[in-house]
């Protein structure tokens, strides 16, 4: 069976079935191919961002504290029930275009303008004129004694659906394994995190990481730097994680351990050397800043071409290339400013922009506004709901008073964020944002006064 098409998208992940939608809606043929029915809309709202957050929420809400698998049990269901409805939301608003095929079944390139699909039993070859790879990222899993997926050892997908752990080890303390640290500990989990690094969330300030590190204290996460995983055993029973640390070997039994040490871009078996495209050293496809790879037609979208992992850059992977084939080819990587970021810790931390260690250490001048909310009066909304934690911190130049950069950690820091990356993308003044008129009771009227009082 053959079909003459417009764009191929390889991939139900955010960017491709966006630009799926949008060059269907222009009038182009378009074919969606995703390797699996339950992944209808991708790793966001099946495995990833939507359920974590979901479960996330109902932790933190969770009446009494103990260990309660009861609880967690009610929150898979709703989780479950969540996903199940956005996936076949995502799945009927493209099925739904007259001009969309979408076929469930593995992808691989023939050549640079032909695809084969291996759909159960069935084989079949699609041509287009333009390619997109949106084929994502999975769990790393490093090369040691007895780490495999399987058992009591999980990656951030399999822990999901696991029973509720009494004991859970997490091993990387980077954003799967705070969030989930976090997230088990509010279930009644006894956590420890074990991360090979020289402390807990370096890219942050001292003062930032120790604020999330006191929140994460609070729920009993125990988080061990300096601690480097070397095998992991397991029985009916238990898994037993041996690690070492300051030159000794030390073992730590756990009910369940989460392997979280980053997410790999998915290559394999895509056979990219017949299309010529080309990976970069860390097994990333290589694009320029329109996301073309080095096969003319083919673009690459999300965690697959190497860029930051967050559906949202996904998304805007979507309008650049969007741009490059429909519109004024103006749009590029290159053009984004003040990208912001959240780790849903709770309280979560936001972040955008320099930390005051990275403007120090590029010799920048600068003025720093830093206060803990319990201290902030114009802020009673944390107060209000019930978790008055947390710090904000803002880094802005010296001399234009231009914002650099911030770190949110508060109830609502996840929306607010969004404001000052907004602000510092259209140069507004640290000024301008003190004195603007913001909604009381509300999370964002703090800034009002954090940014009245420069302290150094
Ligand atoms: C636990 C967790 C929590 C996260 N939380 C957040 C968050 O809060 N906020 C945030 O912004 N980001 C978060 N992320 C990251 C975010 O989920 C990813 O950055 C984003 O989903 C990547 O989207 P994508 O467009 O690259 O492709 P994906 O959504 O990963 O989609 C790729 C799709 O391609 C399919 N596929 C792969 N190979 C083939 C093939 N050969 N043929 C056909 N189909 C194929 C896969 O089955 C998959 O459905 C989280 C990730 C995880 C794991
Ligand atoms: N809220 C969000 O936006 C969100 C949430 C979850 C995931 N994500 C995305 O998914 C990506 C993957 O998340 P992740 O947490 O798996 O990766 P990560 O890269 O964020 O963190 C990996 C951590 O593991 C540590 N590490 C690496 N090798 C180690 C080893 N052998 N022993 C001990 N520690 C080791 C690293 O020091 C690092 O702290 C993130 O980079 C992020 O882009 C985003």
């Amino acid at each position: 069976m053959e079909h003459e098409i417009d764009l191929i998208v390889i991939g139900w992940g955010k960017g491709g079935k966006t630009l799926a939608g949008t060059m269907a809606r222009a009038g182009h043929r378009v074919a969606i191919i995703e390797a699996s029915p339950d992944m209808y809309g991708g790793t966001c709202i099946n495995i990833g961002c939507v359920p974590t957050k979901a479960l996330i929420h109902d932790a933190d809400i969770r009446p009494g504290n103990g260990f309660d698998p009861g609880y967690f049990d009610e929150a898979v269901r709703r989780r479950d029930k969540l996903s199940a409805a956005m996936r076949a939301k995502n799945f009927f608003m493209l099925d739904g275009l007259d001009s969309v095929i979408t076929i469930t079944g593995r992808a691989s390139f023939v050549s640079p303008r032909r695809i084969r699909v291996v759909a159960g039993e069935e084989i079949l070859e699609l041509d287009a004129k333009r390619i997109i790879i949106n084929t994502g990222a999975v769990p790393a899993i490093p090369d040691l004694d007895g780490v495999q997926i399987g058992g009591r050892i999980h990656d951030s997908t399999t822990l999901q659906h696991a029973p509720l752990p009494g004991t859970l080890v997490v091993v990387g303390g980077g954003y799967v394994g705070t969030e989930f640290a976090s997230m088990f500990a509010h279930f009644g989990s006894k956590v420890i995190v074990l991360d090979r690094g020289p402390r807990a969330l370096k890219e942050e300030d001292e003062d930032i990481a120790a604020e999330v590190l006191g929140a994460l204290n609070d729920v009993g996460v125990e988080v061990r730097v300096g601690a480097s995983v070397q095998r992991i055993g397991q029985d009916a029973d238990s898994a037993m994680v041996h690690y070492e640390q300051d030159g000794h070997v030390r073992a730590i039994e756990a009910d369940a351990v989460l392997i979280a040490l980053g997410r790999t871009p998915v290559t394999d078996g895509l056979n990219l050397e017949a299309a010529g495209i080309e990976l970069t050293e860390s097994g990333a496809i290589k694009v320029e800043e329109r996301l073309s790879t080095s096969a003319e037609g083919v673009y690459a979208l999300g965690d697959v071409n190497g860029g930051p992992q967050f559906t949202y850059v996904s998304l805007d992977d979507n309008r650049v290339v969007a741009d490059a084939i429909l519109g004024s080819g103006q749009r590029s990587t290159a053009d984004r400013v003040a990208v912001p970021y959240t780790i849903f810790t709770t309280p979560p931390l936001a972040r955008v922009g320099l930390s005051e260690d990275q403007a120090r250490s590029r010799g920048l001048a600068i003025k720093i506004a830093v206060k803990k909310v319990p201290e902030i009066a114009a802020m009673p909304r944390p107060k209000i709901v019930g978790d008055p934690r947390g710090i904000i911190k803002f880094v802005v130049d010296a001399d234009s008073d231009r914002i650099l950069g911030a770190a949110l950690m508060h109830v609502d820091s996840q929306e607010v964020i969004n404001l000052v990356a907004l602000a510092m993308r259209q140069g507004v003044t640290s000024a301008t944002l003190r004195d603007s008129i913001f909604t009381h009771p509300s999370s964002t009227e703090a800034l009002n006064e954090v940014l009245g009082s420069f302290n150094r």
